[in-house]
């Protein structure tokens, strides 16, 4: 429940006007309707009572009328304002609600991202953040809207008919209703949740089936990887078969609440009309008003269907958003220092999080402009952990790293990766043209001048592909396919070096290049950035012939 009352809280913090707006309108309607009904019981019967005693001709029946249409009119008036604007609020609260998301998730460590899957993160941002659309229009609001009006009917019908009908009706919704909701939210916890994890899993299974459609045909397995999808279609409709049959089964219980609230009220009525204490019109009034109650749970109803499924994706949603602010150094520094070098680490180790051994230990290395230095070692000696943690990534456990003759860790987020640049081992290109491939180098809405990109694609050998392929308006596909493996590499290199970093830490750059394009690309980038110390990993014995030194790793 505290899940949802953050979660509620949030969300009408930025529309409280609206919201309160919202409901006091929902109010109006579920009042209206009621008045409505009461309203209407008393004309039909004081009509109707009026004939039998041959006073007809002395009934006032324009007045009644009127405030039957006023109320009809009216309601739908009321209703059409509450749906404009709690629905208007509520989007308006999703849509911020996603951007926090987005934020908490890029706050997260470097490496809960890379194992945050693609599925996964877009399960958060559509379906857990759309399970909570219903949190204020069919949970919050109507609860508290269907509140207000029992008790405003509680109070209606004592003043008008007595406290006995008032309180009977009441009391009858209360137990009833309570029931019948409560048990609504109990019983569909699991098929609602079913349904969820059945809907996240389709999205899932059929991303990951489409993006492994080459390996799963080549294994035999894509008939399998489909099976799979379609079973959890399958989980998907029963669970939603059962919700609806439960639906129905508490739409039962509720209007079982509303004859009985109708009976009392008419039994308790019908023996004071007898007795005169009313009028057989006024006594009316208490079994149409009774009735119309029935109103206020019906949407709650669904609300109240929701809850576990609420419940599950607030929580997730409130793991990723409440991701704590990244804390910006202090004293930061401005600017470089000229005399320093570029990058040290002195006796640097890395050990991940519970595990038992450090990737890497006693890391030493000092970088200078102009320098192309070689981080060799076998595979899974942690030589692209030890770059992670160099670009400041992940945090050393132990030893020292200084970036221009300042602690790495005292440099503000933007300025380092100015000063820094890191082109992982697999690096990832977008849906978009070659153009905007290369533009994500640079800071937001800043323009990239044709010759640059040319310059820079030139430098990987890559200007004669691009040209080939019809020039910086090229499009790739989504990820960037479209290219083969080493041109895809190379445009991920030509992307960095247009950051003109003052460091370029190179994970395998020339993984997939024969050895005369793996040549004119190091070299290429050498000349491009001269001024610039490259730090690379390769396992490339011809790469190595361009090393001015070498480092070994484990
Ligand atoms: N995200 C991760 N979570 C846990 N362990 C990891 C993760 N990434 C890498 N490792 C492990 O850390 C060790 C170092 O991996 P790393 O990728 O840094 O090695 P590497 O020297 O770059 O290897 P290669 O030359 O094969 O690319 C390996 O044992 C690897 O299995």
């Amino acid at each position: 429940m505290k899940t949802l009352l953050t979660l509620t809280t949030r969300l009408i913090a930025g529309q409280k006007w609206s919201f309160l707006r919202g409901l006091a309108l929902s109010f109006l309607v579920l009042a209206m309707g009621a008045a409505l009904l009461g309203l209407s019981g008393w004309f039909v019967t004081a009509a109707a009572v009026a004939g039998i005693t041959g006073l007809g001709l002395d009934f006032d029946f324009f007045r009644p009328s009127a405030g039957v249409r006023g109320l009809a009119l009216g309601r739908a008036v009321a209703r059409y304002g509450e749906r404009l604007l709690t629905h208007d609020a509520t989007l308006r609260a999703l849509a911020d609600l996603r951007i926090a998301l987005m934020d908490g998730v890029a706050r997260r460590p470097h490496e809960e991202q890379a194992r945050l899957r693609g599925a996964q993160a877009l399960n958060r941002l559509t379906s857990d953040v759309d399970a909570l659309d219903g949190l204020l229009l069919r949970l919050v609001l109507p609860f508290l809207a269907a509140g207000m009006v029992q008790l405003s009917a509680l109070l209606m019908l004592w003043w008008l008919e007595g406290l006995p009908i008032g309180l009977a009706v009441f009391l009858i919704y209360l137990v009833g209703g309570g029931f019948g909701l409560i048990w609504v939210a109990r019983a569909a916890r699991h098929d609602a949740r079913a349904a969820e994890t059945a809907l996240q899993n389709i999205r899932r299974r059929a991303l990951e089936t489409m993006r492994a459609r080459a390996d799963l045909a080549v294994a035999g397995q894509l008939e399998a990887a489909t099976a799979q999808t379609l079973a959890e279609v399958e989980a998907d409709a029963l669970a939603r078969r059962n919700l609806e049959a439960l639906d129905r089964r508490v739409a039962a219980v509720i209007s079982l609440t509303t004859a009985l609230a109708g009976a009392a009220a008419l039994a308790i009525a019908g023996q004071m009309a007898m007795a005169g204490q009313i009028t057989p019109a006024r006594a009316a009034v208490g079994l149409f008003v009774a009735l119309a109650l029935a109103e206020s749970l019906m949407l709650l109803r669904r609300g109240m269907a929701e809850i576990g499924r609420m419940q599950e994706a607030g929580a997730r949603v409130l793991a990723l958003t409440d991701t704590p602010e990244r804390t910006e150094p202090e004293n930061p520094r401005s600017a470089p220092d000229p005399t320093a070098p570029l990058l040290v680490a002195r006796a640097l180790s890395f050990t991940r999080p519970a595990a038992a051994r450090p990737v890497f230990t006693n890391l030493t290395l000092e970088l200078h402009p102009g320098e192309t230095v070689f981080l060799t070692g076998p595979s899974g000696a942690g030589k692209s952990t030890a770059l992670a943690v160099l670009a400041g990534l992940m945090a050393p456990d132990d030893g020292e790293l200084m970036l221009a003759g300042q602690p790495l860790a005292h440099w503000p987020e933007a300025k380092l990766r100015s000063m820094l640049t890191m082109v992982p081992q697999r690096s990832q290109l977008i849906g978009g043209t070659i153009a905007e491939n290369l533009a994500l180098a640079l800071p937001m809405g800043e323009d990239l001048p044709d010759a640059e990109a040319w310059a820079a694609l030139r430098a990987v050998a890559l200007d004669e592909v691009i040209d080939a392929r019809g020039g910086l308006g090229a499009l790739l596909g989504e990820g960037g396919t479209g290219l083969s493996g080493g041109q895809s590499k190379r445009l991920a290199l030509a992307r960095a070096a247009l950051r003109k970093p003052k460091i370029l830490l190179l994970d395998e750059p020339t993984e997939g290049l024969d050895a005369e394009t793996a040549r004119a690309t190091l070299t290429g980038l050498r000349a491009l950035l001269p001024e610039s110390a490259f730090l690379v990993v390769s396992h490339r014995t011809p790469d190595l012939a361009l090393a001015t030194r070498s480092i070994p790793l484990g």
